[in-house]
């Protein structure tokens, strides 16, 4: 009887359903209910008439202009399902039932073809990386075909195959509504949160399999390589960002792990907090993974709209499922929009990105991009199925599956990454605030790098009561009255004159050293206050976007994270400049740390993940300027 539910919806074009089979599950949910369009998060209706709804939400990448950053807007809507019916089908039989239909592609390739997409990767580590306006971008092409298959019939061919042949993948689902469909494998749960526990999973990092498939010998090879760990960090950090938003404990984090696929294998951490947050705003709050977009996030938008050619539609958006929980509010499940083939009348899309950073290699990165469509490529017959990853995918096969991840040498590989990392995000971190610095007020100026929510956080540590003010929202009142002022963060060249962001900044940092009250700068606008003292500013020969480095603070040795791409530079061997005292490096002169009265600043991230002596510093740091 459920089975054939199924038939009576498919055979109805005006039926809106979603077929989700979740990581680990024998069964595939089947969501049937009403379509609703709305405008923002906020208007998703989980009550209807005083009661809690199910719904099922595809919400686009042009969502993120409700947090105010820019993207292309082709207007494509934050559908609702409003479920009407939520039927659980064993399945093997659910397999029996789908379609395996011949679907021949016509006019198919990529939009962007190998070379152009190289060129781009050139052109986004030059201006941008190498530009000061970040560590890590996403930047996608998209694989686009025709068919002549009824769209249905296709699309569930389709999602038959995926759950045939793909493995590891978190979602494997098939949403369909009038006029739009979409059918993937999502490796990645962007936020979940049930009970009040909130996870993210951030996915960096791909291995595409050799032929013949992974072997021990070549994941090893993977998984020293620099560029796929620090990019994996660098994603962590971005994430920490957002759960220390929306998390009263900061959030902590757990692995790597590995995360298997057919024909590639990514690395991953988990990021788990409390939040009693509504989860529509606790999804506002982390549009969207940096993983998809970059980092800053909202430069990364910037980015996104200045070398993406086409508006992303839903990549890189979510898959949200909100069901009704035991205290009256709603748990949330959302996978990350990609790995997803799109279908309009029969007209197909299936687009994919790579993480560009400073040492990204152009050809390699289109490399990863056909390597990561690969899975759904296959699967809609674009490109041969890979026989050798199938057979592993079959876990019935004779001697069954083996992870690659249950290796010792394997897994001591990965464990051995957290020993580069701070301790504060490993650990649980509680909820007692009763630091060094209770009974002192902070004022965290964020200058369009969130890293001020990890700052406020380890300040919060500290002891002090702390507020996060936008650079375009913080009044001299605000500044004036905080016992201590952070000067955050931010994107761009310290030396642009242009920019109304790095000119408030400037203010701010000038009238707390003209009151001679309590300062403490962060990277962009450490450079800033160098600049001020009459330290020369200038671009760095290769770009420290997401690098760890053993530097001096003043005495002592502190393993610390940097994201600049511009320094202030001493003579090497300076120790003081005007009234401060100068922590520079003695070979280039790049100036790390600067204290005076009343004032210290830093150029690297005391709160990165990847400064393990961050809060020590920190606390130094925060100790001199309030002295
Ligand atoms: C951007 C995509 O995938 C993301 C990027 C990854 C990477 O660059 O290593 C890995 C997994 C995903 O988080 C995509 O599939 O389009
Ligand atoms: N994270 C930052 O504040 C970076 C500062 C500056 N945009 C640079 O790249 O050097």
């Amino acid at each position: 009887m459920t089975l054939s539910r199924l038939a009576e919806l498919s055979a109805d074009p005006t039926a809106s359903f979603v077929l989700i089979a979740r990581d680990g599950a024998d069964t595939v949910e089947l969501l049937s209910g009403d379509v609703a369009d709305v405008d923002l998060l906020a208007d998703i209706p989980l009550m209807l008439d005083g009661t809690p709804r199910e719904i099922f939400a595809l919400v686009p990448y042009r969502q993120v202009r409700e947090r105010g950053f820019v993207a292309q807007d082709d207007g494509a809507p934050l559908r609702c399902v409003i479920v009407d019916e939520h039927l659980h089908l064993p399945t093997p039989a659910l397999l029996e039932q789908l379609p395996n239909t011949p679907v021949p592609l016509r006019d198919d390739g990529f939009d962007i073809a190998d070379d152009e997409y190289a060129a781009i990767v050139e052109k986004v580590i030059a201006d941008e990386i190498g530009r000061g306006e970040g560590a890590n971008f996403v930047i996608r092409r998209d694989f686009t075909a025709n068919i002549d298959v009824d769209d249905r019939t296709a699309a569930l061919t389709w999602f038959r195959a995926l759950l045939t042949h793909e493995r590891g993948a978190y979602w494997t689902f098939a949403v369909f509504t009038p006029g739009h469909i979409a059918v993937g494998a999502s490796p990645e749960a962007h936020v979940v949160a049930r009970e009040g526990v909130v996870t993210m999973n951030p996915i960096s990092g791909t291995f595409r399999h050799p032929a013949g498939g992974a072997t021990k010998d070549t994941l090893i090879d993977f998984l020293a390589s620099t560029k796929e760990t620090e990019e994996l960090f660098m994603v962590v950090d971005e994430e920490l960002k957002m759960m220390s938003a929306v998390c009263s404990d900061g959030g902590r984090i757990t692995g790597p792990h590995l995360k298997e696929m057919s024909r590639l294998t990514h690395t991953e951490y988990m990021l788990r907090g409390r939040s009693a947050l509504d989860p529509r705003d606790i999804l506002r709050e982390t549009m969207f993974a940096p993983t998809v977009t970059g980092s800053p996030m909202q430069n990364a938008c910037a980015v996104i709209r200045r070398h993406e050619r086409q508006p992303r539609g839903y990549y890189s958006g979510v898959a949200a499922l909100f069901t009704p929980n035991a205290d009256g509010g709603h748990d949330l499940d959302a996978p990350i929009l990609i790995r997803t083939v799109y279908l309009q009348d029969g007209t197909l899309r299936v687009p994919v990105g790579a993480t560009l950073v400073r040492h990204s290699d152009p050809l390699g990165e289109v490399s990863e991009t056909h390597g990561k469509a690969a899975g759904v490529l296959g699967a809609i017959g674009a490109i041969d199925r890979d026989r050798v990853a199938e057979a592993r995918s079959d876990a019935d096969a004779p001697g069954g599956e083996r992870a690659l991840a249950d290796d010792p040498a394997i897994a001591a590989l990965l464990s051995s990454r957290n020993a580069r990392l701070a301790e504060f995000w490993l650990n649980p971190q509680g909820e007692d605030f009763t630091g060094p610095f209770a009974g002192h007020t902070a004022v965290v100026v964020d200058a369009e790098d969130r890293f001020t929510t990890m700052l406020a956080h380890q300040l919060r540590h500290l002891g002090l009561a702390v507020t996060i003010a936008p650079w375009d929202e913080v009044t001299d009142a605000d500044i004036d009255a905080a016992d201590l002022v952070v000067a955050g963060p931010g994107p761009g060249d310290p030396r642009d004159a242009t920019s109304a962001r790095i000119s408030r900044m400037r203010e701010i940092v000038g009238r707390r050293l003209e009151a001679e009250a309590p300062l403490l700068a962060v990277c962009l606008s450490h450079q800033i206050l160098a600049d001020r003292l009459g330290i020369a500013l200038t671009p760095l020969a290769a770009p420290h976007q997401g690098l760890q480095k053993a530097v001096p603070v003043f005495g002592e040795d502190a393993s610390i994270g940097f994201y600049n791409t511009f320094t202030a530079r001493v003579a090497p061997g300076t120790t003081t400049v005007a009234s401060a005292e100068v922590s520079a490096d003695d070979a280039s002169g790049d100036v790390y740390a600067l204290r005076g009265a009343h004032f210290a600043s830093v150029q690297g991230h005391l709160e990165s993940i990847l400064s393990r002596d961050g809060i020590h510093t920190l606390e130094r740091l925060v100790s001199h300027a309030l002295s």
